[in-house]
């Protein structure tokens, strides 16, 4: 299973620009986490600043008991093991072609022969859709292959915990598809623990299972995914939706004058910048056929259903609807009658029938549902 990564009061400054103050947050092990946020606000720092490239002011992130903030160097060398990292732009070294690039982090890091490396290489090409490309050069292949190369060299060291920075950024909608069911499959086949930056909205509703924001130099909110994509938050719905008007301006913050002045535009019929009505919670990926269950969601629904009554009412009905009937009679829980009619969107106080016991751990254990999960494909290293 992935690691936990525990994150607390973490906030980070570059001389005098604070960046981010006070992020807590804990990445449940083996989920897929989302942290969004309009372009600035530190998205990127905060993943270096998760792996020790770039060091916080203050606070806590604690991985497998160690705290890489305060850890001596040796510490952070292995703790930086537990990661893959895929950078924005695939990070590969231009005069390599694939299959050394991924071979990379096997020969610097591992005393393994070049026929093990030329296995484990070749794996994670197939994995990701680049058997037959060894040989290319990053130079001559597209910008969808370089970031399907980049997750393979992230991959090689089998990590614990997988972080991707703008997974789709420069991909097309179709690519940036096959990347999502990539990352799921991926999450499912390992169990590790993902974490993904992205604006693409696209991904942030189908993927992950958390879904963190950051603005204004705050994390916004972070949680299980109904709770930010039924969030009435205007600076949420407005990211979600894609639209000009709401808090976040071209220089990520607007002041009131220029608030009231486009919503004047808009109530006067102007084109807000938005095409759809995005809000609900949708389906969330599956891994794709033939391939096992994600554990992770299978633990994350204990999870969840234990802090429910904590959520907003949009959220918890958002999470009943999306368990099955024979789910919500094992957690004691049943959807709100009008809740589909309603989209989701709950008044206040109306909210889902939950168990007048609180949460109680089921006297039976569940036996896995359909199909056994098999071992992950490899042990870590
Ligand atoms: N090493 C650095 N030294 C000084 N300032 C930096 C450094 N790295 C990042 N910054 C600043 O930190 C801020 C946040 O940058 P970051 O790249 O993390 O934003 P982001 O949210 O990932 O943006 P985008 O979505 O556009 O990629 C920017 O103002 C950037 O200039």
């Amino acid at each position: 299973m992935g690691a936990e990564v525990v994150i607390e009061g973490l906030t980070k400054s570059f001389g005098k620009q604070a960046i981010w103050r006070d992020v807590t947050l804990t990445l449940p092990p083996g989920e897929v986490s989302v942290m969004l946020g309009p372009s600035g606000t530190g998205k990127s720092v905060f993943l270096k600043s998760m792996i020790g490239l770039l060091k916080p002011d203050r606070g806590k992130c604690v991985i497998n008991g160690v705290d890489i903030v305060t850890c001596s160097e040796h510490k952070l060398y292995e703790v930086r093991k537990l990661f893959g990292v895929l950078f924005q732009d695939g990070a590969l070294f231009g005069s390599m072609n694939l299959y050394d690039n991924v071979a990379f982090p096997l020969r610097e890091h591992t005393k393994k022969s070049e026929t093990e490396i030329r296995k484990i290489v070749l794996e994670k090409l197939e994995m990701t859709g680049l058997s037959g490309a060894e040989k290319k050069l990053p130079g001559e292949i597209s910008g969808g292959m370089r970031k399907r190369a980049g997750l393979s060299r992230a991959l090689v060291l089998n990590p614990a915990i997988i972080l991707c920075d703008e997974p789709d950024s420069g991909l097309d909608p179709v690519r940036t598809a096959y990347i999502s069911q990539l990352l799921v499959d991926l999450n499912s086949q390992t169990d590790s623990t993902i974490l993904i930056v992205t604006h693409n909205i696209n991904v942030a509703r189908t993927v992950p299972d958390n879904i963190g924001m950051l603005f204004r130099k705050e994390l916004v909110m972070f949680g299980p995914r109904e709770v930010l994509l039924t969030s009435d938050e205007p600076v949420v719905e407005q990211f979600l939706n894609g639209r000009r008007i709401g808090p976040i301006g071209m220089s990520e913050e607007k002041d009131q004058a220029t608030m009231e002045q486009e919503q004047a535009y808009a109530d006067a019929g102007h084109h807000d910048g938005s095409t759809d009505d995005v809000r609900g919670v949708v389906p969330q990926l599956q891994p794709t056929p033939g391939l096992p269950e994600r554990a992770g969601v299978r633990r994350r629904k204990d999870r969840v259903m234990r802090i429910l009554h904590t959520l907003p009412p949009n959220a918890q009905e958002g999470i009943i609807e999306s368990l099955s009937t024979e789910e919500q009679q094992y957690y004691g829980v049943r959807a709100h009658p009008v809740a589909r009619a309603h989209h989701g969107q709950l008044p206040t106080g109306d909210v889902a029938q939950l168990p007048d016991t609180g949460w109680r751990e089921p006297e039976l254990r569940r036996e896995p549902t359909t199909r056994r999960m098999p071992p992950p494909t490899q042990g870590r290293s």
